[in-house]
């Protein structure tokens, strides 16, 4: 390990410390490396050091006050090989901030971050009660249509369209995400070491494929756009970026641009809050104190009229079981990793220009000091003395990450979340298929937490 890094466990010759742990336990051996080697330490893969960073205030610490040193991307095989430096996610520099003030422009425009998106995210909701309604009363994995409804609602900002839950096409795409989600690992060697995605178990080689499938689906879309397209009308991101083009000769504002973020909205915007909801129906199923609660309140207020995002202040225990469950849930243990901008030193550590650091969100949210006995499901802890959903513990809580590279997508994740839980909660009651074995709440790692495959009883109210 290179002198004046933090400290890690011994390294081996040529292998560093590759090995030390498998991919899939990286959240218990990240937290076991911790209480030995303290809140910051270094990983080595092969000759590659990987700094991990624990801690709320370590974490606000540096993306929040030296945010301008942390707002770049180690090169990754994600954008190093498959990106190219493109996209918004992975990049870096004068293509991330043109392009991330583009989509949050662009979104505004259509209405991310205002509440007219509610009434597509409703019509889906909706949607997603008639699919589900065929399932009344039987056992069945409500994965699959969670999945289409919420990918959804990304596909009409970004498509201006949405597709059937029955589309065979649309159906192959979404489980592709999912394959890809469940099976890659950022704490694989081939993850900063690309030729490694051609051994056998590496999900990265799933990855490139998956990549191309989504990319050629993006590309059909996008011609489509191009023969209607009318700049006048501009309905949807693609429509957007379209216009651009026609505006920026030689820009950055290239079709491989638009295909990569396209794709890179897709995958964060489906998986990470199909999974959160996911998490929420399983954590119902075993608390039905809960759904008990919570349904009192939602029909105190709404009795079947649509929720909306103004009722959200008024059940704050809805609100408070929703910050619970992605707090247990944990579906993004680290965020997405970052790099110094220039040779850094923070508590006396060295951290080199351009090297992988890694932030803990997992350390936040179990944090006993913030979240006392973390490991029990208490949505009560983000409800004050006078039952509103305030305090410490709901500004602490960072599962979007925290600073000016955080989630672009916090908001519509946070009204999707809502709504889906308050309409679900009024019109079905959840059940486990066997109330003697509950389904487990151990999670599997891949590219987010995920739970184990289950099914769930809808019950009509
Ligand atoms: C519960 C749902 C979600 C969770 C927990 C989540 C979490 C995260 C986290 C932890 C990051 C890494 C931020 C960092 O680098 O520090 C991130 C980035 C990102 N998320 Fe989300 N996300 C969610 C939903 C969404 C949705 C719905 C969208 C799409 C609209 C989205 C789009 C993105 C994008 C594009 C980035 C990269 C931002 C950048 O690099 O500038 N996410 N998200």
């Amino acid at each position: 390990r290179p002198k004046g890094l933090p400290p890690g466990p011994t390294c081996y010759p040529f292998i560093g410390n590759v090995g030390l742990f498998k991919p899939s336990d990286a959240v218990q051996a990240n937290r076991k490396l911790r209480k030995q080697y303290g809140d910051i330490y270094t990983v080595m893969f092969f000759h590659k050091p990987m700094i991990t960073v624990h801690g709320y205030d370590n974490i606000r610490e540096l993306l929040v006050k030296n945010v301008d040193m942390f707002l770049e991307r180690p090169i990754t095989i994600i954008n190093g090989v498959f990106n190219k430096g493109k996209g918004l996610m992975w990049s870096s520099g004068p293509v991330w901030e043109e392009h991330r003030a583009f989509a949050l422009t662009t979104m505004k425009k259509l209405g991310f971050g205002k509440h007219s998106l509610q009434g597509q995210i409703m019509e889906e909701v909706d949607c997603l009660m008639d699919e589900v309604d065929k399932f009344e009363n039987k056992p069945f994995d409500i994965h699959h249509a969670l999945n289409t409804a919420v990918s959804n609602v990304i596909c009409s900002l970004l498509f201006g369209k949405r597709f059937d839950h029955d589309d065979t096409k649309f159906k192959n795409l979404i489980k592709l995400l999912n394959k890809m989600f469940a099976s890659t690992n950022p704490s694989s060697p081939a993850f900063v070491f690309p030729l490694l995605r051609f051994l056998p178990g590496s999900g990265f080689h799933n990855m490139e494929k998956s990549f191309r499938d989504i990319d050629a689906f993006t590309k059909e879309i996008i011609e489509e756009h191009r023969r209607h397209f009318d700049e006048n009308n501009i309905n949807d991101y693609v429509d957007g970026f379209l216009f651009e083009q026609t505006q920026k000769k030689n820009s950055t504002f290239t079709d491989e641009q638009l295909i990569i973020s396209v794709r890179e909205f897709f995958g964060a915007g489906t998986e990470t809050t199909a999974t959160t909801l996911r998490w929420a129906v399983l954590f119902l199923i075993h608390h039905p104190e809960w759904q008990r609660k919570l349904r009192e309140d939602i029909d105190a207020l709404l009795a079947q009229s649509h929720p909306k995002m103004e009722h959200k202040e008024q059940l704050p225990r809805v609100e408070a079981f929703i910050l619970e469950v992605q707090r247990h849930a944990n579906i993004a243990p680290f965020a997405i990793p970052r790099a110094p901008k220039k040779d850094f030193c923070y508590n006396g550590y060295n951290f080199p220009k351009g090297i992988c650091v890694c932030f803990a969100l997992d350390s936040v949210l179990m944090d006993p000091d913030i979240f006392p006995e973390p490991s029990k499901f208490k949505p009560e802890r983000f409800l004050d003395k006078d039952g509103k959903c305030t305090g410490e513990p709901k500004e602490k809580l960072i599962p979007f990450s925290t600073g000016q590279r955080s989630c672009v997508g916090e908001y519509l994740a946070k009204m999707e979340l809502f709504l889906f839980v308050t309409r679900f909660l009024q019109k079905f009651e959840l059940k486990p298929e066997n109330s003697n074995c509950l389904p487990s709440l151990e999670p599997v790692l891949g590219l987010t937490n995920q739970p184990k495959p289950f099914n769930v009883i809808l019950v009509k109210r």
